[in-house]
């Protein structure tokens, strides 16, 4: 299947620089209410074989909450901070919003702004990391609202590259891990401190296809992962974050030398009898050696402290902590940060110029793994059958 798919040219995994006339910020969505709960989930879960237990304990976490998951109004504050960037620079460009899974929804989003005039549009999405869940889908769905919104030859849809390795994500996380260490410091248990980087546990099939299936333009293997001691999977999903990590640990060694870190997962659901990415970041924290003092936990896999972060980490990882007596932070992600916003228009500013000719921004990456494509292969992050997708090759 995959296989026979045609290889693409590395230098074809790069748009030339364009004019668009508006920005699309594309969320994953959530509950705003009591009444929201189930028919969310249904639709965050239609046709994934999620079992009705893993729903019933779902909902229960945004229940806790009153119903209301805080990633609309993180999406909204976004939106305002990204506006105020655009025009602070002077670019002109209005942003829109919408999500996969709630209102307002892709199609009500291109409609909207079809409405208003506007023809090329760059899409950001909420996630940093290359994987079905992360990208693709976020491809497929806004094909799937351009056919029901009517204007699939009516609209470009482009989409600026994933930005996990982008000054703009890995300042802000940076700061943050390093805060977490002063603070554990400060409380006297900063003796041997240890960093977990917690990211959406993913089944290892997909985590194995994730990204594209060739290796990078500079000749970089797909990674075949495994070798560990856990199950950490292969794939760039896996390969993005824990270069991440590891450039966030060396950002902090001059002032916290040599702390042991790891990447762990959460949030894991579906069929038990599949093998979905581990450790789990309760069994990890479990595992820590005896003599650990202090315990950082940084949620570098999402952009904003919604539910994942709110009830998995908050709740059950900190419990998990409590249990052991150990003394743990959660530091923040990137949310609003100011550098985060900044980093999200440079992304937008190296793809679009106000005019033909014009010189784009430089592409800026901290990892060898980037700058990250900003199209992706026809085979990029699939697993299952092949559904039609924007910024794709094919
Ligand atoms: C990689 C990844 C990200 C990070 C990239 C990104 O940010 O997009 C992410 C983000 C999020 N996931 C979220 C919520 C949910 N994810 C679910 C289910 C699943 N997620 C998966 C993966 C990911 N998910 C997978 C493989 C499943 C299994 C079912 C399936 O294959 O589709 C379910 C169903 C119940 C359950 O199984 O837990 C819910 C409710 C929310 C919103 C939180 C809020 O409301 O504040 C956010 C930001
Ligand atoms: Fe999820």
């Amino acid at each position: 299947m995959t296989a026979t798919l045609p290889a693409l040219a590395a230098s074809t995994r790069t748009l030339a620089p364009a004019t668009y006339d508006c920005i699309l910020l594309a969320g994953f969505g959530g509950p705003e209410g009591q009444d929201d709960v189930i028919p969310y989930l249904r639709n965050v879960t239609r046709g994934r074989g999620v079992p009705d237990e893993r729903l019933e304990e779902v909902a229960h976490h945004y229940r806790h909450f009153g119903g209301i998951s805080p990633i609309n109004q993180q999406n909204r504050d976004l939106k305002v901070a990204l506006e105020a960037e655009i025009e602070r620079r002077g670019l002109g460009l209005p942003v829109y919003w919408g999500n996969r899974f709630w209102a307002p929804y892709f199609t009500d989003a291109l409609k909207e702004l079809h409405a208003d005039g506007h023809r090329r549009v760059l899409v950001l999405v909420t996630t940093a990391f290359s994987s079905y869940s992360g990208c693709r889908a976020y491809r497929e769905d806004l094909a799937a609202a351009l056919d029901e919104a009517g204007l699939a030859g009516e609209l470009v849809l482009d989409k600026v590259r994933q930005y996990f390795d982008h000054p703009g994500f890995v300042e802000p996380n940076v700061d943050a891990v390093l805060g977490g260490l002063r603070e554990l410091s400060e409380r006297g248990d900063g003796d041997r401190l240890h960093v977990m980087f917690a990211t959406h546990s993913i089944p290892s099939s997909a985590a194995d296809v994730s990204g594209p299936r060739e290796a990078l333009p500079d000749g970089t293997p797909v990674p075949t992962g495994g070798g560990e001691e856990w199950n950490a999977g292969g794939g760039w999903y896996v390969e993005q974050q824990r270069a991440v990590a590891a450039l966030v640990m060396d950002r902090v060694a001059d002032e916290f030398p040599g702390v042991p870190w790891s990447l762990v997962f959460q949030s894991r659901s579906g069929d038990p009898r599949m093998p979905w990415l581990e450790p789990d970041i309760n069994l990890a924290i479990e595992a820590l050696p005896e003599s650990t003092t202090g315990l950082v936990i940084s949620p570098l896999g999402f952009v904003s402290d919604h539910m994942e972060v709110a009830w998995d980490l908050d709740n059950e990882a900190l419990e998990t902590c409590e249990g052991r007596e150990l003394s743990a932070v959660r530091v923040p992600t990137v949310g609003v940060d100011p550098a985060f916003v900044a980093g999200l228009i440079d992304l937008v500013e190296e793809r679009h110029v106000a005019a033909a000719g014009e010189a784009p921004r430089e592409r800026e990456a901290l990892t060898t793994l980037g700058p990250w494509q900003d199209v992706c292969p026809a085979d990029c992050c699939l697993g299952r059958a092949a559904k039609p997708t924007i910024a794709s090759a094919e």
